[in-house]
């Protein structure tokens, strides 16, 4: 197949820093907008003044609120935050024709049904072909053109080839797999993972700590990754352990900022005060404790962070909690 068009749905940060980059691989890009400000305002400045701003995007990407106008898309990138995934999709199901590549671009797990985004999609366009983009790649980086590598799955690997090739650019790579669930699984959990090395960062543990926390976290990726299905191998990848060590690096990560925050001390109401951007690990944590523990999976660092968020536990308490786990063999 040749991919001449696509359609993002979503301009948040990375539905337009997807666009602005799919635009870079040759495609014409049609960018929806929920909200009509945020398409006036890239219509009229190239500037996605409310979740990109100081980027000027690509002039021939165009923008709509309309959901209709990306039915002819040769293929789609799907960018709402996670919780909101499914009422997205519900809304675009009828402008999706038979065997349309729906690459699903955002990490969460739903709440309440505690399903990944791709049964999501199998369950609200059953006709469409899923797909998986996920990989260390923070919006703005790649807005501004800086290079990044993310994993692009599709159970039909030839699929999954094709729209690497569709979407790579001069400084974007996707590297193309077939393990829809292991690519998610990484993006899922490590947002709240980040949200653990904030808190290490903020409350001052050191580097011995924070790396702890990140190879810990790594191993309840795999548990869980393996628990559903996934290929663990998969998320020695780009989209878990690249994902997991870039959110988990960097304040630019609004998880690991939210994490900050609370390891200095702030509530987590203060900590998300005003911010009109997601931070997906605080969306998302209720949803993958439960699912671990429904998987029978062990994760004592997500435990933590849902226990923290949901104000079941104090940061310190959580700490100590951890500190004082039994001794165990590492790899099990
Ligand atoms: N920002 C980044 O660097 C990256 C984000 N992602 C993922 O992309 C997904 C979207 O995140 P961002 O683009 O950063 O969002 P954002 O935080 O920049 O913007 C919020 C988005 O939520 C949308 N929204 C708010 N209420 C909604 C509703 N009721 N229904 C549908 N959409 C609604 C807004 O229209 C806006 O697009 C998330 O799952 C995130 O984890 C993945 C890789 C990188
Ligand atoms: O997923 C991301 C980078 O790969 C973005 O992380 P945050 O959502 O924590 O900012």
């Amino acid at each position: 197949m040749n991919f001449k068009t696509a359609g993002v749905i979503g301009a948040g940060a990375w539905g337009t820093a997807l666009a602005q980059s799919a635009a870079a691989a040759g495609l014409q890009v049609t960018l929806q907008a929920r909200e009509a400000e945020v398409a006036d305002s890239i219509r009229n400045t190239r500037i996605n003044e409310a979740f990109l701003p100081g980027v000027e995007l690509d002039a021939s990407i165009a923008v709509t609120s309309d959901l209709a106008d990306l039915a002819g898309c040769d293929l789609i990138l799907a960018v709402p935050p996670a919780q909101h995934m499914r009422a997205t999709l519900a809304a675009f199901a009828p402008y999706a024709r038979a065997g349309l590549p729906i690459v699903l671009c955002s990490k969460g797990i739903e709440r309440g049904s505690l399903k990944l985004m791709t049964d999501v999609l199998a369950e609200t366009i059953p006709h469409a072909v899923t797909a998986v983009l996920s990989g260390p790649s923070f919006a703005a980086e790649v807005a501004r053109g800086l290079p990044s590598a993310v994993t692009l799955a599709c159970a039909d690997l030839d699929m999954a080839e094709k729209l690497a090739g569709a979407l790579s650019g001069p400084v974007f790579r996707p590297y193309y797999a077939d393990d829809i669930i292991g690519a998610e699984t990484g993006g899922a959990l490590k947002n709240v993972l980040a949200i653990a090395c904030g808190i290490v960062e903020g409350r001052e543990m050191g580097r011995s700590a924070h790396a702890a926390v990140i190879t810990r976290g790594f191993a309840e990726i795999v548990r869980v990754t393996e628990a559903l299905g996934g290929n663990p191998a998969t998320v020695t990848g780009l989209c878990g352990l690249g994902d997991l060590v870039l959110t988990c690096s960097s304040p630019q990560s609004r998880n690991m900022s939210l994490g900050l925050a609370l390891g200095q001390g702030q509530t987590v109401e203060q900590a998300l005060a005003g911010k009109r951007s997601v931070a997906e690990g605080y969306e998302s944590a209720p949803a993958v404790r439960e699912l671990s523990r429904k998987l029978g999976v062990e994760t004592p660092i997500i435990e933590a962070v849902a226990a923290v968020l949901a104000g079941e536990t104090t940061v310190d308490a959580a700490i100590e909690n951890l500190l004082t786990r039994p001794l165990k063999p590492e790899r099990e």
